[in-house]
C-alpha cells in the first residue's frame, strides 16, 4: 500500500487522468450564474473588457455555466469585477436601479422573481373548475413577472439597507465579498421591501409589501441560502431594538426551522459568527430547553418525561439567569432566533400543556429545507408550529434547491386560510437557474457495478486506492461521502471499509459512518471530526443529505442509488458548493436499480446540459434511449421503501459470495454450539445436553 499516496488524496492538484483531477480546489466566484455576457441587450460606454484566460497556475478553472466558447474562461478577480452584478454597482453605486438593469442582471444571474396570484384568487379559481381542470389550474395559475431591486454589493447594505456596522464587518470577516444570486435577490426583498417593490406592484389588487412579504426561494445547493436568511433576520430585530431603544432584551422573534439536528447546529454556528458584537442572540433548541411562550401553564412534572432527562444536556450558556419558569425549576432561555427541528419545538408547544402555548413575538418563521419540512413526512409538526406563531405580522419563508408546485399550492392554501388582514400580502417567488431538478457544478457519473453487491464494493474500493483505480474511474480526491439506502447498510459497509486504509494512515479512524441510531454525542463528535479533516470517508443515510455544508468535500459517491431526482440533487449537492469547481458525484446502478434510473439520469443529462457539455461528453445517448420511463405509483414506492432489494435481511453490505456466507454463519453456529454444549456440561456435569439435538452442525 503506497501511505505516500493515500495521505497525499486530499491534497493533490493536477494528477490523474480525469477532468476532475486537473480541477483546482481553490474558492472561486460564489456566483455560479456569472456569464458577464448573457442577456447584454445594449452596451454600456463604460463597460470593461472581458477578463483574459490566466494561465499563471497552470490549471484553468471550468465555468461550466458558461456558453461554449467561454468555458476556458479563468475565473479572475478582474472576472468578478466584470460581473453584470458587480458593474451594475460600479455604475449606480447606491441609486436604485432602472428597469432596464434590474433585467440584465436578471437574466445574466438566471434569476427570475414572480408574484404569485393572490391566495383568494387562486382558491376561487382552483374550486370553480371542474376536477378534470383542477390540476391544469393549481399548476398554471395567473403568475406575474417582478422586477425587483437587487443587492448588487455587500456595500450596499450600509449605503442603502443601513444594515449595522457591525453585522456587515461580521460578513466581510467571514470572506463574503460579493452576493451569490440568491442573495443578491432576496436581501432587498426581505430587507426593505416597499423600496424593492416599488412602483413594480402597481396595478395588482391593491397587494403592498409596506408590512413584508412571503417568500419562496429555489436556489441551487451550496448556493448561499443560509445567509440570504440570516441576514435580514438579524438585521430586522436589530432595527426593531434600536427602535424601541431596548437593546439588550431578547425576546424570541424569529424561527428557523430545519429537518435535521445536524442542519439545524449549522445553522445556529453561522448565524453566531454573523451575530458577534451585534446583540443577537441565536440559539439551537435542544430537549429539556424552555423558551418563554404564552400559556406556558404545565402539567406537574411527574419525573417520567422523557423532556426531563435531558436536563442535563441543556448548557448553562443558553440559560437566562433569573429567568425561571413558574410552573417548572428549568431556567427559560432567552434568545432572538431559535434554530430548531420540527418535532422538538412542536413537543415543547403541546406536550404536558394544560393550555395552548404559542409564540407572540414571532415574526419570521423560516423554513429551510421548505419542501420537505411540507412534505407529509414533517407537514403535521410544522404546521402546528405554524399555527403556534400568532403574530399579527407573521411572514413565512421557505428555503430549497428543489420545491415541486404541490408545495407552492400548500402554502398559498395555507396563507389563504391564515390571513389576518383585508390587504392580501404578497407572496413572491425567486427561482435561481433554469430548472431546480439540475445540479452543473459538478461532474457526474453513472457507474453499472454488475448484478450484485460485491461488483459495488470493488468498485469503492478502486475509488478509495488512488494506485488500483482504473482508467474507466474518475480520480476522486479525499474527503468524500458515500450514501447509502438504510441504517443497516451504512453500519455494514462501515463494518466491511473500516481496515480500509493501513494503520501508519490512520486506520480505522478515517473511515466512520453516521446515522440517526447513534446518540446525539456520538453524531456530534463524527460532523466534527470530519470537518476537521481526520476522517476522509464518511458514510451515511440520507440524514445527512440536506443543507450540511461540509466544504472540503470533493466527492459523493452514492453507493445506493437515491430514491428520487430530489434526493440525488440534495445528496450530490454537498459537493460543489460555493462555487468550488472540481467536485465529482458518481452513482453506482447495479440490474435492479435499472427500472427507475432514468430519474437519476435525467438530473444527470439536464445537469450536462446547463453546464454546456457535449453530447459525447456527457451521458451516452443509448443508455437514455434504453432507459424505461418511471411509472407515477413506483416513483412514490421507491420515495417510502427504496429499493425493495436492498431491505430487510438484504441490507447487509458484505464482499463474501453466497456460499461463503453460509459457511461463516454455519461456523458461528457451530461455535455458538460448542460453547452452549460445554456451559450444558458444566452445569449438568454430563456430556452430551438435552439440546444437541438441534444443533445440524456444518454443511460442508
Ligand atoms: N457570498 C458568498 N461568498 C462566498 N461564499 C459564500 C457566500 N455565501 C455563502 N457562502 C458559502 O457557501 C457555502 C454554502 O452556503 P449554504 O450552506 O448557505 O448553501 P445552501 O444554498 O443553503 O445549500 P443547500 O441547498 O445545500 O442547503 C457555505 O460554505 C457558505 O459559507
Amino acid at each position: 500500500m503506497d501511505i505516500l499516496k493515500i495521505l497525499s488524496r486530499g491534497t493533490k492538484k493536477g494528477a490523474g487522468k480525469s477532468s476532475a483531477a486537473t480541477l483546482p480546489q481553490k474558492p472561486t466566484n460564489p456566483q455560479l450564474y456569472h456569464d458577464p455576457t448573457r442577456g447584454v441587450k445594449r452596451k454600456r460606454a463604460n463597460e470593461a473588457p472581458l477578463a483574459q484566460p490566466s494561465t499563471d497556475d497552470g490549471a484553468d478553472d471550468v465555468d461550466f455555466f458558461a456558453p461554449k466558447e467561454n468555458k476556458k474562461q479563468a475565473i479572475t478577480p478582474e472576472a468578478i469585477e466584470n460581473t453584470p452584478a458587480v458593474q451594475a454597482e460600479n455604475l449606480v453605486p447606491s441609486a436604485q436601479l432602472d428597469e432596464e438593469d434590474v433585467r440584465q442582471v436578471l437574466r445574466s444571474h438566471r434569476l427570475k422573481f414572480t408574484l404569485l396570484s393572490s391566495h383568494e384568487e387562486k382558491l376561487a379559481k382552483i374550486k370553480k373548475c371542474k376536477k378534470k381542470e383542477k390540476i391544469k389550474a393549481k399548476t398554471k395559475d395567473t403568475k406575474q413577472p417582478l422586477f425587483p431591486q437587487l443587492m448588487t454589493s455587500f456595500n450596499e447594505l450600509k449605503s442603502k439597507y443601513n444594515a449595522s456596522a457591525r453585522l456587515i464587518e461580521n460578513i466581510a470577516k467571514q470572506g463574503y465579498r460579493i452576493p451569490t444570486e440568491v442573495q443578491l435577490g432576496s436581501l432587498p426583498l426581505l430587507m426593505q421591501p416597499e423600496t424593492a417593490l416599488a412602483g413594480t406592484l402597481g396595478g395588482t389588487n391593491n397587494i403592498t409589501a409596506d408590512e413584508g412579504v412571503h417568500f419562496l426561494a429555489v436556489a441551487p445547493t451550496g448556493s448561499g441560502k443560509t445567509l440570504s436568511f440570516l441576514i435580514p433576520t438579524m438585521n430586522s430585530i436589530m432595527r426593531r431594538r434600536a427602535e424601541i431603544g431596548q437593546q439588550n432584551e431578547h425576546s424570541l422573534e424569529a424561527i428557523i426551522v430545519a429537518p435535521t439536528r445536524e442542519l439545524a447546529h449549522q445553522i445556529a454556528n453561522e448565524g453566531r459568527k454573523l451575530a458577534v458584537g451585534t446583540g443577537v442572540k441565536i440559539v439551537a433548541f435542544k430537549k429539556g430547553m424552555r423558551i418563554p411562550v404564552e400559556g406556558q401553564e404545565v402539567e406537574p412534572d411527574d419525573g417520567n418525561s422523557s423532556d426531563s432527562e435531558d436536563d442535563a444536556s441543556v448548557p448553562s450558556e443558553d440559560e437566562a439567569p433569573g429567568g425561571t419558569d413558574k410552573a417548572s425549576s428549568r431556567p427559560v432561555t432567552r434568545a432572538d432566533i431559535l434554530v430548531t427541528t420540527p418535532l422538538l419545538l412542536l413537543n415543547f408547544l403541546t406536550k404536558r400543556a394544560r393550555s395552548k402555548r404559542t409564540l407572540p413575538n414571532v415574526r419570521s418563521l423560516i423554513l429551510d429545507e421548505g419542501d420537505v419540512l411540507l412534505d407529509p413526512l414533517f407537514r403535521d409538526q410544522v404546521l402546528g408550529i405554524w399555527t403556534s406563531c400568532t403574530h399579527e405580522l407573521l411572514r413565512l419563508t421557505c428555503w430549497s434547491a428543489t420545491m415541486g408546485s404541490n408545495i407552492e399550492t400548500l402554502v398559498m392554501e395555507q396563507l389563504a386560510s391564515r390571513q389576518v388582514s383585508s390587504s392580501p400580502v404578497p407572496l413572491i417567488r425567486l427561482v435561481v437557474g433554469l430548472k431546480d431538478t439540475a445540479v452543473p457544478s459538478i461532474n457526474h457519473r453513472l457507474i453499472f457495478t454488475g448484478d450484485n453487491e460485491r461488483g459495488k464494493l470493488f468498485t469503492l474500493r478502486q475509488l478509495l486506492h488512488p494506485n488500483v483505480a482504473s482508467d474507466s474511474l474518475p480520480d476522486m480526491r479525499l474527503p468524500f461521502l458515500v450514501f447509502v439506502q438504510s441504517i443497516e447498510r451504512a453500519v455494514s459497509l462501515h463494518d466491511e471499509l473500516k481496515f480500509e486504509f493501513p494503520v501508519e494512515a490512520g486506520g480505522s479512524t478515517r473511515i466512520a459512518s453516521l446515522h440517526s441510531s447513534l446518540s446525539d454525542a456520538a453524531r456530534s463528535s463524527i460532523i466534527t471530526r470530519f470537518r476537521a479533516g481526520e476522517i476522509w470517508v464518511l458514510i451515511t443515510t440520507d440524514l445527512l443529505m440536506r443543507g450540511i455544508d461540509f466544504r472540503g468535500v470533493n466527492g459523493v459517491i452514492n453507493y445506493d442509488v437515491p430514491a428520487s431526482s430530489a434526493a440525488y440533487v440534495h445528496r450530490v449537492g454537498r459537493t460543489g458548493r460555493a462555487g468550488h469547481e472540481g467536485g465529482v458525484a458518481v452513482t453506482f446502478y447495479t440490474k435492479e436499480d435499472v427500472p427507475h434510473l432514468a430519474l437519476i439520469a435525467n438530473v444527470i443529462a439536464l445537469s450536462e446540459k446547463q453546464a454546456g457539455k457535449s453530447s459525447e461528453e456527457g451521458l451516452p445517448k443509448w443508455l437514455m434511449d434504453a432507459l424505461p420511463k418511471v411509472r407515477k405509483e413506483d416513483k412514490k414506492k421507491l420515495k417510502e421503501r427504496g429499493v425493495e432489494s436492498r431491505r430487510g435481511s438484504k441490507a447487509q453490505i458484505s464482499s463474501k459470495s453466497a456460499w461463503e456466507k453460509k459457511r461463516e454463519d454455519n461456523r458461528k453456529g457451530a461455535i455458538a454450539g460448542s460453547k452452549k454444549r460445554k456451559l450444558d456440561e458444566t452445569t449438568t456435569g454430563r456430556a452430551g445436553g438435552g439440546q444437541d439435538s438441534e444443533w445440524s452442525g456444518i454443511d460442508d
